[in-house]
Order: C-alpha cells, then sequence, then structure tokens
C-alpha cells in the first residue's frame, strides 16, 4: 500500500455555533475522513470523520471497545496497555463478555417495553410542567427543572434507586464524564458510585422488587461487582445524555422559531424531529473510542495495531455524502436516513428507545403547554458544556 501523509489536528476545536459541531471537521471530512488527531486528554489517536468510515470502524471487530483514556476511568496511559474494564462495564468489553452482559439486559430495554413505559413518563413530564407553570419567579433553569429531573427519574424508577440520593449520584456522575477531571477525581467518583449501587444490589437480594437491578439480582448471573458496574453504567448513560438533549434540544428549536412552529402545528411531527435533533446536535461531541487490535488500512492509512481510533459521531452526522439536502440544516420534516447519534454495531445504545420516548414526551408537552417558551438571555450567555464528553448546556435560563 503506499501510504498517504496523514492530516494531523487537535481536539477539542473550537465551536463557532452553539448547534454545530467545529467547522474543521467539515474540512477533515471532505479532505482527509481518517486524520492524526491529538484528543482532549493529550492521547494520539487516529480521528474518523466521514460517515461510511465511522460506520465501518464500528461494524468491525478488528476494532476494539478496551481502550484508553475519556470514559474509562483511568488516565490516557500513552503506550501503556490498554486497562482492562472494571468489572459489569460492558460499554468497554469485548465479545464474548460483552455479549454475556448485554444479553441479559436487552430484554429489558424492548421498543415494547419502552412503548409501554410512555404512560409513566408522559406522568412524570406532565408534573414538571405543572410545577414550571405554577412557578412565580422568572427566569427559571430549564435544566434542573425540567430536562435532568425527567430521565434521572425515569432511570431511577427502572433500576430500583431511590431518587432521594439524586443529588449524590448526578454530582459523582457529572465528574466522571468532564475532560478535565484529574485521574484522582475520577477514581473517587468511580468509587462512590459504585459503592452506591453495591449497597442498594445487596438490599436488594433480600428484599427484591419489579425493578431491573433486582431483576439482575434474580438472575443469580452476575457477581456483585459486576452488577454494581451495571447498575453505574446504566445510571450515568441513562441520564445525562438524555437531559442534555432535552434542553439542547429546546434551545436549538427556541433558536429556529420556524422549527418550533412547524411542531406546534403539527405535533406528528415529533417523531420525524426526535430523529433530527439526535442527528444534527450529535451531543457525544468527541465521538467514541476504539483499539485497533491488528493492523488495519483505512482512508488509505495504516492504522498500526494498539491506536486510538475516534469514531467522530457529530462529524459522520453532517456527512453529505449520506444525508440529502443539506445536512447542516436543522429540518424537522427531514426523511429518516439512519444516523450515528446513538453508535453503530454490536455497542449501539441499549437506550435509545427510551431515550426517543424520554424526548419525544418532554419536547411535545413543552411546545403544547409553553408555546410562548424563550431564552431568558441573549444566546452567547447560554453557558455551553464545551468541556464534557456529553455536550449540552450548563444551564437553560428560559421565561414565557
Ligand atoms: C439521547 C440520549 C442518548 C445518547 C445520545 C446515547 C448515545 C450512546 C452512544 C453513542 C453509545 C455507543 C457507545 C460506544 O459505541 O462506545 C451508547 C451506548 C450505550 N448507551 Fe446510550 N445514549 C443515550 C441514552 C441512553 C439511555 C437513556 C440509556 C439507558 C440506560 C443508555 C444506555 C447505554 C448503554 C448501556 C450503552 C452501552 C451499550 C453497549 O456497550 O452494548 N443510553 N449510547
Amino acid at each position: 500500500m503506499t501510504e498517504a501523509q496523514p492530516v494531523t489536528t487537535t481536539q477539542p476545536m473550537a465551536r463557532t455555533c452553539p448547534f454545530d459541531p467545529p467547522s474543521e471537521y467539515r474540512t477533515l471530512r471532505e479532505q482527509s475522513p481518517v486524520a492524526e488527531v491529538t484528543l482532549p486528554d493529550g492521547l494520539r489517536g487516529w480521528l474518523i470523520t466521514g460517515y461510511e468510515e465511522a460506520r465501518a470502524v464500528l461494524a468491525d471487530p478488528r476494532f476494539s471497545s478496551r481502550r484508553r483514556g475519556l470514559r474509562t476511568g483511568g488516565a490516557p496511559a500513552g503506550d501503556a496497555p490498554v486497562p482492562p474494564p472494571a468489572p459489569g462495564m460492558f460499554i468497554l468489553m469485548d465479545p464474548p463478555e460483552h455479549t454475556r452482559l448485554r444479553r441479559l439486559l436487552t430484554g429489558q430495554f424492548t421498543v415494547r417495553r419502552m412503548r409501554q413505559l410512555t404512560p409513566a413518563v408522559e406522568k412524570i413530564v406532565a408534573e414538571h410542567l405543572d410545577a414550571l407553570a405554577a412557578t412565580e419567579g422568572r427566569p427559571v433553569d430549564l435544566l434542573q427543572a425540567f430536562a435532568l429531573p425527567i430521565p434521572s427519574l425515569v432511570i431511577c424508577e427502572l433500576l430500583g434507586v431511590p431518587y432521594a440520593d439524586r443529588v449524590e449520584f448526578q454530582r459523582n456522575s457529572a465528574t466522571l464524564i468532564r475532560i478535565d477531571a484529574t485521574p484522582e477525581e475520577l477514581q473517587q467518583a468511580q468509587q462512590a458510585l459504585n459503592q452506591f449501587i453495591g449497597q442498594l444490589a445487596l438490599a436488594k437480594r433480600t428484599e427484591p422488587g419489579d425493578d431491573i437491578l433486582s431483576g439482575l439480582v434474580r438472575s443469580g448471573e452476575l457477581t456483585d461487582e459486576e452488577l454494581a458496574g451495571v447498575g453505574v453504567l446504566l445510571l450515568l448513560a441513562g441520564h445525562e445524555t438524555t437531559a442534555n438533549m432535552i434542553a439542547l434540544a429546546t434551545m436549538c428549536l427556541l433558536q429556529n422559531p420556524g422549527q418550533w412552529e412547524a411542531l406546534r402545528a403539527d405535533p406528528s411531527l415529533m417523531d420525524g424531529a426526535v430523529e433530527e435533533l439526535l442527528r444534527y446536535l450529535s451531543v457525544i461531541q468527541y465521538g467514541v473510542r476504539r483499539t485497533a487490535l491488528e493492523d488495519v488500512e483505512l482512508g488509505g492509512h495504516r492504522i498500526q495495531a494498539g491506536s486510538t481510533v475516534v469514531a467522530c459521531l457529530p462529524s459522520g452526522n453532517r456527512d453529505t455524502e449520506h444525508f440529502s439536502g443539506d445536512p447542516e440544516q436543522l429540518d424537522v420534516h427531514r426523511p429518516y436516513s439512519p444516523h450515528l447519534a446513538f453508535g453503530h454495531g454490536i455497542h449501539q445504545c441499549l437506550g435509545q428507545q427510551l431515550a426517543r420516548v424520554e424526548m419525544k414526551a418532554a419536547l411535545t408537552a413543552l411546545i403544547e403547554r409553553f408555546p410562548t417558551l424563550r431564552l431568558a438571555v441573549p444566546v452567547e450567555q447560554v453557558p455551553m458544556r464545551d468541556n464534557m464528553i456529553v455536550y449540552g448546556v450548563h444551564e437553560l435560563p428560559v421565561t414565557w
């Protein structure tokens, strides 16, 4: 193979608009969809910005989900061996370990089961909007008052975690997805969460309920450590992502009043709008990491065994080669085309149906009940989560 000289780049890159990925992604996608990169935690690797290339990596068993750095809970140890994942953290595992743990959970997250959950989610949404309508003071932070409590309550309910404990686990979860957290902070947060879920699981051995943790205990398939790991993963993945999607999607629709009005006039557009918002906003902003298990040829480059590869979901989701029309525009009428917001391949998001149910319920009711909702500050003053693995807002001051 004649190897092209790779283009090199550095993450994070600055955004020029709160809803668009950095414009450099477009240049890379067009000129070098497989480029060498220095990642936000200093690790060097390959950045995959094309839709097809990213999908190919995520479907290829030569790329392992065991990885260094972000989300592995450890420092990015350069050329050191890839650390083994903590027990139960199946997002970082390969078959057959991944298959065994994922299989135990797929039955709990089916489309049917999630549809059955819809009335309960709608009730939680309605109660929070009632409380919002009764608020005297304005502005209100829509993240704390609405976008965060909904997925938090739902995942607590599903898992059987007492909602009263949320302050503690939300703080620890937030630490785990900060890109600037120190190794000590990460370790502390991880340990606190493990201990919390571990104790809860222990309690469920003696007093089981009809929640997922109890179901896992009953299955008898998991060690205490695995159970804690699975619980932490679900708790973390289940609320940060969806909360940020609800808040960012609201802000984005408020900045695109034509789209907000289209949804107000015709709520049946909401299913398509949810997919479009997931695509357009792609909150897993740096993409997902893999490690090459052997030398792999990709986009004219030889990716050496042991290299870190990042499938850049926000970039793939704006690829004009895959999406018709103008993928740089938000268009709630856009015909569905598979996007990468939930990843692809065997690790594709386990909770995607739940996320869809929550987003649809939240956005439909919000637009219906608060048609005059607006930002309470100029858009430039909304603090954005540039320093987090999951993009979104730190706060969303609104009024109506
Ligand atoms: C809008 C909301 C969400 C987004 C954008 C999202 C995104 C993603 C992405 C991109 C992956 C793939 C990671 C990889 O390939 O390395 C993933 C995996 C996963 N997600 Fe989500 N997610 C969302 C909501 C949820 C919810 C509500 C849950 C509920 C429990 C959840 C649980 C998981 C789990 C357990 C995995 C690991 C699956 C595996 O490794 O087999 N996610 N998610």
